[in-house]
């Protein structure tokens, strides 16, 4: 089986790049930062969270993390993707992953996701804040995509400016320092470059240009396995 863990932080392009890798190697993209925003949809479904206390957060994602056990990959399939990118869902995500019986839940998900799947596709490619950490030793490679925080959040205001959403530019610099320190701050998965991590700048070549490169050192890698 043949994984390629991406990791990078908030709107450093890995989601984009990875699905045109995916796309270039016949591979199947395992978003997981999805997954952990489809089980805070599932929070929000449960509980009016806004008003509760970080004791009460913390109890109520540990219920529903008790709560989705069986055939989760399924169950999560069945949330619907339009709340997943909105402002208040983007931050409860970010908080609910803090806590370990969700990020234990969103870790069997990603196994699964996995076991279901390396049988159909010659690669998967895990895609997050820690893929290198979940794949781990079973990793073919792993790249961490990066650029500077006002590239990012630059990046993040063109996405935005066509949909209703906020997109002041001081405002959307604010959000992705927040997301950058509250993932790369937390005490369970935190996100890192693994030091066999290749990085890459996204800032200095075009999305094409960073999948042909990546699509070569994947197809390199295979090789000298193969030697
Ligand atoms: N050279 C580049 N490489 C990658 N993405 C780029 C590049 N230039 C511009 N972008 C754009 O940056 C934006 C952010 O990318 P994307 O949503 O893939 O980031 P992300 O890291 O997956 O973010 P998040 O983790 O917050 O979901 C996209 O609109 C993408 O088209
Ligand atoms: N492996 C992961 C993936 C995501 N997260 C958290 O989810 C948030 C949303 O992720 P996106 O990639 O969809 O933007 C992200 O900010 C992280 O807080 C995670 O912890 N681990």
């Amino acid at each position: 089986m043949n994984i390629i863990a991406i990791d990078g932080p908030a709107a450093s392009g890995k989601g984009t790049i990875t699905s045109a890798l995916a796309k270039k190697l016949d591979g199947y993209h395992i978003n997981s930062g999805s997954i952990y925003r489809k089980l805070a949809v599932l929070l929000c479904e449960k509980v009016e969270v806004e008003h509760l206390s970080d004791i009460a957060f913390e109890a109520e994602c540990n219920n529903l993390a008790a709560e989705v056990t069986h055939d989760i990959v399924h169950h999560l399939s069945e949330v619907s993707d339009a709340l997943l990118y909105t402002p208040n869902i983007s931050s409860i995500t970010s908080k609910i992953a803090a806590y370990s019986s969700i990020r234990k839940l969103a870790t069997q998900v990603q196994l699964d996701m996995i076991a279901m799947y390396k049988h159909r596709y010659k690669f998967l490619l895990l895609e997050g804040r820690d893929a290198a950490l979940v794949a781990g030793n079973s990793c073919l490679c792993k790249i961490f995509i990066t650029a500077s925080i006002s590239e990012r959040a630059k990046r993040r205001v063109k996405q935005l400016k066509n949909s209703k959403f906020s997109s002041i530019h001081e405002s959307i610099l604010r959000q992705v320092k927040d997301r950058d320190t509250g993932d790369v701050m937390r005490i369970l998965d935190p996100l890192s470059v693994s030091e066999d991590a290749i990085v890459v700048d996204s800032e200095v070549a075009s999305i094409e240009e960073i999948v042909e490169f990546l699509a070569a050192f994947v197809l390199l890698k295979i090789s000298a396995f193969c030697l």
